[in-house]
């Protein structure tokens, strides 16, 4: 039975998922490392409201368990030697250089942790992939760990993390499956039972599915396509929507009352974001060319193809809508996050949408409920469009959404925050200058309520 578990990486999965399972599982010590020392000094914050990832019911856990089976630490070395299964759960970013850049998932993190292992682990361990890898990257960490001198034994399980930002402690409380891939081999099974006995803790059984090690890699990736294909087919239909009258909102609810169809993941947007999709799909489609499969590569990746343009043109939309020019006017920007319920921004539509609207020397003003100005500055400087001072004096970041409206020109609403349908709309038009226009990207205002107010309003998907 499994008495110790040490998960490399205290990010948005390792972090939460490890808070979870300590939580079910008082009986297992559960050591959570990372080389970013600000960040473990937040996990272990005395204010439990200051760890560093905001999640629904993610502080009240960890409060539960921090300091009874649950530790944060830089402690690296010492946390390896203590475990008998060691999760993965490192960044594995798109590569920013050489072959596959742009593309291909860069694994170097993957396999500076199974040195790691491979040269402090003194007895035999179960390791578990958790980052999200290209399928056969099992066999790389294999070949890594079993080249060490020592008498040392490694099982390697694939066991990759579905949950959502924003829901990842219902995500992980309640899955829909646990996913444990393992090899075909006497031991190979031994180490998938000592995983799912984990996770029957608090899983009911028929949920944890137990597969070969690639079937489980590939599904990981396989199932985020199938997810953003979802996103970027409606937004493809919401652009035909916009010039046929027909409303998205309406087509996706009758599609998605076939059962066939679902009614999940049909929400028009102005595109999708977030640390995953893009990555894994692009990785998908350099998995695909690396094998020659060309047009099963050119199939996924017009889904990304499709979502550039979505974000490309509800910028383009607003400076078209603005007697084509943005130059000097206020643009107030609600929302920066990826989507509601986290203070993640990766890959945020908002990003691109801003550096757009920079480039017509548009002048923004933030506000998000839970993105600090750093993070929002850090985010457009990581584009290296212009210098750091000029993305400064372009943007203005607010901690009270009431500051971004007076005189202002135009809002757009990014990211679809609770908080937002519940503004006092009449008074938010009267603070703005005339024509006062509102374009929705998330369909989350009342479209026929807000002209009766006075906006010119564009909700996405709408004629
Ligand atoms: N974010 C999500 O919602 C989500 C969901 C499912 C799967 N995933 C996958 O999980 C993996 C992790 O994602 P994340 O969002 O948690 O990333 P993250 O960047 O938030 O966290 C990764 C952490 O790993 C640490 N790290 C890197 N190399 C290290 C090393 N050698 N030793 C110790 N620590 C090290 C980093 O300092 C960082 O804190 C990725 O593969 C991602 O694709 C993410
Ligand atoms: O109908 C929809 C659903 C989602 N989105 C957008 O799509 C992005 C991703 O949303 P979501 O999938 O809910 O969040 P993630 O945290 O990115 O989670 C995805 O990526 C994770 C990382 O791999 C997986 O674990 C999850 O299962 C998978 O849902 C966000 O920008 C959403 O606003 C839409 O525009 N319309």
């Amino acid at each position: 039975m499994v008495k110790n578990i040490c998960c490399i990486g205290a990010g948005y999965v390792g972090g939460p998922t490890m808070t979870v399972i300590a939580a079910k599982c008082p009986h297992i010590k559960v050591n959570v490392v990372d080389i970013n020392t600000k960040r473990i000094e937040a996990w272990n914050h005395s204010d439990v409201s200051k760890i560093p990832i905001y999640e629904p019911g993610l502080s009240d856990l960890v409060q539960q368990a921090r300091g009874r089976n649950l530790f944060f630490s830089t402690e690296v070395d010492q946390a390896i030697k203590e475990a008998d299964m060691i999760f993965i759960s490192v960044n594995t970013p798109t590569k920013t250089y050489g072959v596959g850049k742009g593309m291909a998932a860069d694994l170097k993190y993957i396999e500076l942790c199974a040195r790691q292992i491979a040269d402090v682990a003194e007895d035999d361990k179960i390791i578990v992939e958790k980052s999200t890898l290209p399928v056969r990257t099992a066999e790389a960490l294999k070949n890594i760990l079993d080249n060490t001198s020592k008498d040392v034994k490694f099982q390697i399980l694939s066991n990759p993390e579905f949950l959502a930002e924003g829901t990842a402690v219902q995500d992980l409380l309640n899955p829909d499956r646990v996913l444990i891939g393992g090899e075909q081999t006497e031991e190979g099974r031994m180490a998938q039972k000592a995983l799912v006995d984990v996770y029957a803790n608090w899983v009911p059984s028929d949920r944890i599915l137990t597969t070969n090690v690639w079937s489980s890699e590939l599904s990981k990736l396989t199932a985020n396509a199938f997810l953003a294909q979802r996103v970027s087919s409606i937004n493809a239909l919401s652009e035909l929507c916009e010039k046929t009258e027909a409303d998205v909102n309406e087509v996706a609810r009758a599609i998605g009352t076939d059962s066939r169809i679902g009614s999940k993941f049909l929400k028009a947007s102005v595109g999708f974001g977030g640390s995953c999709f893009q990555k894994d799909i692009l990785n998908l489609v350099y998995i695909s060319r690396s094998y020659g499969l060309q047009e099963v590569a050119d199939y996924w990746e017009q889904v990304i193809i499709m979502n550039d343009h979505q974000k490309r043109r509800f910028a383009s939309n607003i400076v078209k809508t603005l007697y084509n020019t943005v130059s000097g006017k206020k643009i107030a920007m609600l929302g920066w996050a990826f989507k509601k319920d986290t203070n993640d921004t990766r890959e945020s539509a908002s990003i691109y949408v801003a550096d757009d609207l920079l480039n017509e020397q548009a002048e923004i003003v933030v506000y998000d409920p839970k993105v600090t100005a750093e993070q929002i500055y850090a985010d457009l400087d990581y584009l290296n469009t212009r210098s750091s001072e000029e993305n400064r004096k372009g943007v203005t970041v607010v901690n009270d959404p009431m500051e971004c409206f007076d005189q202002a020109h135009a809002i757009a609403i990014m990211t679809e925050w609770d908080e937002f349908k519940d503004y006092d709309w009449k008074s938010i038009y009267n603070k703005m200058l005339k024509p006062a226009f509102l374009f929705d990207g998330r369909m989350i205002l009342d479209h026929d309520k807000m002209e009766d107010i006075g906006f010119k309003m564009y909700t996405i998907g709408k004629g």
